[in-house]
């Protein structure tokens, strides 16, 4: 039989031994979650509150370039987000000038770095609108559109996507988009673009731009398009950040 002791110290080896083998697991949680609650109670503020105040501190007002630099380097020096980031964001650039859209739908706002990068880039007349279903991120992008002087160029729809979409033609008057930036949840990337064609939101030539197709990844929507006679597809590997990721260019061929 064994003794308490004994059960004791195996406990304490089994644990330390589970703790060492999810330590990369231990090491994000203890990032994502603990961190983020401990800056979260001594600013007494969220993350995406921080981020508007530094950008209220550093970037110009009317000036969109200056949100966007100022984003950036808060990501880069104080605390990472979720946006699409400056190494990628040279990609976004480069399919905004090739696509010149007068119509641009974004499905995943955050704190609108992306549709402030985005609509700086729009041509004359262009216009902007981008999805967002968390109503205090939703809050954050408005302020942070409004230092960038964008206001007029961009307007946030607030919801679920799967709700929006089917909407788009009636209640928003959008008849079809000219290119869609893809970067809301992963799982959300197929039935998306299923529900923009049957809702005929795009049209022969619309193209779909869409984020992190490797990390976190978005498998089923990267199979479809590609296997699609519909699709024409290129991919935009991303290299120098810490994880490999890609972003996938589809144009629609009706
Ligand atoms: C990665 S962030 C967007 C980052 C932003 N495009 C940028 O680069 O600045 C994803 C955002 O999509 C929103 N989101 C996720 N699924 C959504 C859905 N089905 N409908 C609307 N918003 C969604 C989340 O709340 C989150 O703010
Ligand atoms: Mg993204």
């Amino acid at each position: 039989m064994l003794d308490s002791q004994t059960i004791l110290i195996a406990s304490a080896l089994l644990l330390l031994l589970l703790a060492w083998k999810f330590r990369r697991l231990l090491v994000f949680f203890w990032h994502k979650g603990v961190l983020q609650f401990m800056k979260d109670f001594m600013s007494g503020m969220s993350k995406e509150e921080r981020i508007l105040d530094w950008v209220k501190q550093h970037a110009v007002v009317g000036d969109p370039q200056s949100v966007v630099d100022a984003m950036d380097v808060y990501s880069r020096q104080k605390e990472w987000s979720m946006h699409v980031g400056d190494i990628k964001g040279v990609i976004v650039d480069k399919v905004m000038e090739e696509v010149k859209p007068q119509i641009l739908l974004e499905l995943g706002t955050y704190c609108g770095y992306s549709a402030v990068r985005m609509a700086h880039l729009l041509p004359p007349g262009g216009h902007l609108f981008t999805i967002e279903f968390n109503e205090s991120f939703a809050t954050i992008a408005q302020q942070v559109i409004e230092v960038a002087g964008l206001r007029d160029k961009i307007s946030i729809l607030k919801g679920p996507s799967q709700e929006i979409i089917p909407q788009l033609k009636k209640k928003y008057e959008i008849n079809s988009v000219d290119m869609v930036f893809l970067d809301h949840w992963k799982s959300r990337y197929l039935p998306d673009t299923k529900l923009l064609e049957e809702n005929g939101i795009i049209r022969k030539g619309t193209v779909l731009l869409a984020d992190n197709v490797i990390c976190p990844g978005a498998p089923d929507f990267l199979e479809y398009v590609r296997n699609s006679k519909r699709y024409e597809c290129t991919t935009y590997p991303v290299e120098n950040i810490r994880v490999n990721d890609a972003l996938e260019k589809a144009v629609f061929l009706g």
